[in-house]
């Protein structure tokens, strides 16, 4: 990355846009925890009431192109989430999340926090979708297209008799 102090570096500095600003809320203490079932996964580090913001994650919109020739081929792959394309244009393509929003796995029974597209401002807030307990794992859903062996896959005797229409009520999702 370049370090050169040109004009408009000194302007991005000088935050001459402060209207623009975001504020980039994280929720505390959360634990990295690197030997789950499923690699690393987010933890709480105490109760976190519903609703509570966890993360505001900003995000890389890849070029649709570059997408498939390049980073198709890569496991980074696996961490990109469905994007629409910028300016209206029909169709999608994929962005990186930076911050916690590429740690958290999926839960296929129990996800308990949500996520929604700020598109103007190319960033994802997560939300608790329910009060969260201390030492909880935090899930999302990536959807139905799996591309991995579910860690938390029900056995077909844990299998619910009926389940809830709404239970994805509320969540965007489908990753990479
Ligand atoms: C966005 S990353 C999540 C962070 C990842 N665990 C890590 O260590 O970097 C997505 C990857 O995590 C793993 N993963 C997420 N949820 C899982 C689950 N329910 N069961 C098994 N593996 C899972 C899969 O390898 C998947 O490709």
């Amino acid at each position: 990355m370049s370090v050169a102090n040109t004009n408009d570096e000194r302007m991005l500095a000088d935050n001459s846009h402060p209207g623009d600003k975001t504020a980039l809320s994280r929720h505390a203490p959360l634990h990295l925890v690197s030997n789950t079932p499923k690699g690393r996964g987010i933890f709480a580090g105490q109760d976190i009431p519903a609703r509570t913001v966890i993360d505001t994650c900003p995000v890389l919109v890849l070029d649709p192109q570059e997408n498939v020739a390049h980073i198709e081929k890569t496991s980074l792959y696996h961490y990109t989430y469905n994007w629409p394309l910028p300016g209206g244009k029909a169709g999608k393509t994929q962005a990186v999340v930076f911050g916690l929003g590429s740690m958290f796995n999926h839960s296929t029974q129990d996800q308990n926090v949500g996520w929604t597209r700020d598109l103007e401002h190319q960033l994802i807030v997560y939300r608790a979708l329910r009060p969260i307990a201390e030492g909880e794992e935090l899930c999302i859903s990536y959807g139905d297209h799996l591309t991995f062996v579910d860690a938390d896959a029900p056995s077909s005797s844990e299998l619910p008799i009926e389940q809830p229409e709404d239970v994805f009520a509320g969540l965007e999702v489908e990753m990479g």
